[in-house]
């Protein structure tokens, strides 16, 4: 077995770990429940994803965010169908500093929306389609070892999870010049709280199971996630080789907040740009949100399918009413938090 490689910044303790994938299961998921009690983040090496297939995405995802704004808007999402291009995203009613392209396992699903592949570059579709596939299937392994870390069997979640909704999202934050950075950008201190920063994703959960997402060696590390213990926000240095881990607000219902969906945010790039993705397990839309631990706590959540927490959320983003989005804390049977 091979030790994990921290990355040099790393501050044991201070920061969510890195799991070894290579290893006996029993310790991966006793060292991934720790991991969710204490941040909801994690880092997975050794996790089988073919190297060549990521060379192979980034360069096709570096070409596709290289074009001319007219040739990417020929794939721009739109009100019926949330996949493909955009710039124009809103997190918490403040615009994200930030270009995406968003896309789902193939075929119509009728929520969400059916992919838009774009002409060029011409190899995109086949190397975005194999990341996909593969991230799949690390995503599926790590819900089955969430299980375990529930005290359920692997195949527990196997119902809600096959088949999914699962999307891969691929982030380009450009350099931000336009407006003013967190003054502490390259500073060891803590950064300053919300309203210094400027951000490409102001703070949010994910809704879905768990994220699994990459980040490029050598790019700004920009991704903050809130050290409930500690009650700051915390940089996640990425390891070599890495894929950083976090759960969902499903995660959190069906543990019945045992494992809860932690607050994470991106700061905007002031001197560099960066590329990220994003790969969010979200159960099928007839999947039932409701508490799955078996012990005596009572459910704290009304249950619910995702095909419904979906819609709502759909409907709030085009009606634009002005008020914050469908959220879990809407079904927590104590009232909204
Ligand atoms: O770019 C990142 O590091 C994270 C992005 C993120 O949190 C999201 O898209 O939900
Ligand atoms: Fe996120």
């Amino acid at each position: 077995m091979t030790t994990p490689e921290r990355p040099k910044e790393f501050r044991a303790g201070r920061e969510p770990p890195v799991i070894n994938l290579g290893g006996a299961e029993g310790p991966i998921v006793h060292e991934i429940a720790d991991a969710c009690e204490r941040w909801g983040f994690f880092q997975v090496v050794n996790h089988d994803v073919n190297p060549e297939t990521i060379r192979l995405f980034d360069e096709s995802v570096e070409a596709f965010f290289a074009q001319p704004s007219d040739l990417k808007r020929k794939v721009k999402r739109h009100a019926d169908n949330s996949r493909g291009w955009f710039d124009d995203e809103l997190t918490k009613q403040t615009p994200d500093f930030k270009e995406v392209f968003d896309v789902g396992e193939e075929g119509d699903f009728a929520i969400d929306g059916t992919n838009q592949w774009p002409d060029e570059p011409t190899r995109f579709r086949t190397d975005v389609k194999r990341y996909f596939c593969e991230l799949e299937t690390l995503a599926l392994r790590l819900a089955g070892y969430l299980a375990q870390a529930l005290s359920l069997e692997t195949q527990s979640f196997d119902p809600e999870l096959r088949p999914n909704t699962s999307f891969l999202r691929i982030n380009y934050y450009p350099v931000c010049t336009t407006r003013a950075a967190p003054e502490d950008w390259n500073s060891e201190e803590e950064p300053k709280p919300d309203k210094d920063g400027v951000f490409s994703v102001n703070r949010h959960t994910d809704s879905g199971m768990l994220t699994v997402l990459r980040q490029r060696e050598g790019d700004p590390c920009s991704l903050q996630v809130f050290d409930r213990v500690a009650q700051r926000w915390t940089r996640v240095h990425p390891a070599k080789g890495a894929f950083i881990i976090n759960i969902g607000d499903v995660c959190q219902v069906w543990s019945n907040d045992r494992f809860q969906s932690p607050v994470h945010r991106v700061l905007a790039n002031p001197e560099q740009e960066r590329y990220s993705a994003p790969f969010f397990l979200n159960p099928s839309y007839e999947a039932v949100m409701q508490k799955r631990t078996l012990d005596d706590v009572p459910p704290r959540y009304r249950p619910f399918t995702w095909g419904e927490f979906r819609r709502r959320r759909f409907e709030g983003d085009l009606e634009d009413t002005g008020k914050a989005d469908v959220q879990i804390s809407d079904y927590q049977i104590a009232g909204r938090l």
